[in-house]
């Protein structure tokens, strides 16, 4: 849009002096935002700083204490999402919430207003999705299985269900957090087009460059209030960041080489099947056995993987997600069976226990941080001492020693700057980044000689990413090693000392960061570029 129709464009949504308190926390204060008609407006700020929680009150999930809202001009009261989609109001979830064994059309229409006979129409539904896909450039068959579809395919079925639910606005929570650069295109083009057409886009994202290159307009809030509203412009990422924290940035450090030639973790020949685990046949060596499954044409999640990660060293795993690195993650850890050998420095871990892997000085950031990471329901010093309960300083003795795991739990709200009133507060209560903060910092207490960080920064704001990145260099330098699985491609970048590269299930390229670009690693992680090994 030209500056002269988008000063011209009428506001879509405006909120004023929105405040909403939480026991011991003002989440939002004060806040206003005016997001004109056909424009992509982006919202900024560090962990904890009240997006979410404003999005929320936006979408009827939350009641504000203070302040109102406008849709086109006019005043509403929202008691739950559903006034809100009737307003006009769609939200694209950051987790996709779509069946996977439903057709694209099913997910689309799935909970929409049924017919009137109550059962679907499948013609007319089939040709209002067509139309509404062709008409947004949203490219996607709506006979197709979910299951079947990539990430950005996924994601816009996602979009096209809040449009076809009548959305002319649009929140978008971190929505390029699982898409590699490619998709990211892919989804800005679509955005642009919606835009054009009047749709109203208001997208949360930590990736400052990328708000930078989409948005129309730049809300910043910082501790719950918004502090300035910019123009992409005439703004830099680093003067964003600035506004975004409220003083000046470090400037990150050049990084030495502190890999040696002790291998810590060693994985050979780890395979594992789709269709449920069978034994080996006795006495036959991994290799022949895997030829074998080949030959009978099953299905592996895991094909004869094999690297070593030496003390010192960080091995980034680039792929796009559900190629196989859940798997990896899952057998390193004596989750689910493989066929191969894992082995920590000399201890051979076949057939040993999760716990006895973890007490062994295997670290793990895991990736879904509700599911695998974290009690909600607990406080911050109960998840401090979760699954890692026989190990100092939350056991002294038979007991768990709250004190000492209080004070550890103190220690690491102020090392990782966990943003909480205190220990007792219930990890649910906590904003996404600062969750994923206190993880980090639990994972890396407990000094593991092996570390599987799993999106170790997902959701978190860029000052926090760079303090994260810096306890991982610090803990590399001191002889950590470390399995990264990162769908950031800077991140994987900046910090790896080496790229592998899997795809279906098969490392399939070594690449050397120093001299790769995220585009290039797009496209082995896609398919496009074929994988020849390199290094
Ligand atoms: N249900 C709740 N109960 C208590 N406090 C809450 C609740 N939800 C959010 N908060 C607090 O409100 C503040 C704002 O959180 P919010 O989730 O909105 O931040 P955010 O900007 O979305 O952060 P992030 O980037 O980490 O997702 C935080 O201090 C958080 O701890």
């Amino acid at each position: 849009m030209s500056s002269d129709t988008l000063d011209a464009a009428r506001p879509a949504v405006e909120l004023e002096g929105i405040t909403k308190r939480f026991p011991g926390v003002v989440a939002n204060h004060d806040i206003r935002i005016s997001v004109r008609q056909g424009t992509v407006h982006a919202i900024v700020g560090e962990n904890g700083a009240g997006k979410s929680t404003l999005m929320k009150i936006l979408y009827g999930m939350q009641k504000p204490d203070e302040g109102t809202i406008k849709v086109d001009g006019k005043d509403v009261s929202f008691r739950s999402p559903s006034d809100a989609i009737d307003a006009g109001i769609g939200m694209v979830h950051q987790h996709f919430m779509l069946a996977d064994n439903f057709t694209v059309l099913e997910n689309i229409v799935l909970g929409a207003e049924p017919t009137k006979a109550g059962r679907l129409d499948v013609g007319a539904a089939t040709k209002r999705i067509t139309e509404l896909a062709a008409a947004h450039g949203l490219r996607v068959d709506p006979g197709r299985l979910v299951e079947d579809l990539g990430v950005g395919d996924r994601q816009r079925v996602e979009i096209l269900k809040v449009l076809y639910r009548g959305a002319r606005i649009l929140i978008l929570d971190e929505p390029t957090a699982v898409l590699v650069p490619q998709e990211v295109d892919e989804l800005f083009q679509n955005l642009r087009e919606l835009t054009a057409e009047g749709l109203t886009v208001i997208f949360i994202s930590h990736k400052l460059d990328e708000v930078l290159d989409i948005a129309d307009e730049i809300t910043v809030i910082r501790r719950g209030t918004t502090v300035a509203s910019v123009d992409p412009h005439e703004v830099t990422a680093r003067q964003l960041a600035e506004l975004m924290v409220g003083s000046e940035l470090p400037t990150p450090e050049t990084r030495e080489s502190t890999v040696t030639d002790t291998v810590m973790l060693k994985v050979s020949h780890l395979t594992m099947e789709a269709d449920g685990h069978r034994a080996a046949p006795k006495g036959m060596p991994v290799e022949r056995y895997v030829d074998l499954l080949r030959e009978e044409g099953r299905r592996l999640l895991l094909d004869d993987v094999s690297f070593d990660i030496h003390k010192g060293e960080i091995l980034g795993l680039a792929g796009v997600e559900g190629n196989g690195q859940s798997e990896l993650i899952e057998a390193i850890m004596g989750i689910r069976p493989a066929h191969g050998g894992i082995a920590l420095g000399e201890q051979d871990l076949s057939g040993w226990s999760t716990l006895r892997r973890r007490e062994a000085g295997i670290g793990y950031i895991p990736e879904d941080r509700h599911r695998q990471g974290l009690l909600l329901e607990a406080s911050l010093w109960e998840n401090r001492v979760l699954g890692h309960q026989t190990r100092r300083p939350a056991r002294s003795g038979i007991w768990i020693n709250r004190r000492a795991s209080r004070a550890d739990t103190w220690r690491i709200i102020e090392d990782y700057d966990v943003r909480t009133p205190g220990v007792d507060t219930l990890a649910l209560a906590l904003s996404g980044g600062n969750q994923q903060k206190l993880i980090v910092g639990r994972e890396m207490s407990g000094e593991p000689l092996f570390l599987i960080a799993a999106h170790p920064t997902r959701g978190v704001d860029v000052g926090a990413q760079a303090a994260i990145w810096d306890h991982l260099r610090e803990a590399r330098a001191a002889g950590l090693a470390v399995l990264l699985i990162s769908a950031d491609l800077d991140e994987l970048i900046g910090l790896s000392d080496c790229i592998q590269v899997i795809y279906r299930g098969r490392l399939v390229a070594a690449l050397d960061p120093s001299d790769i670009t995220p585009e290039r690693l797009g496209g082995y992680m896609t398919g496009a570029i074929a994988g020849t090994e390199e290094s």
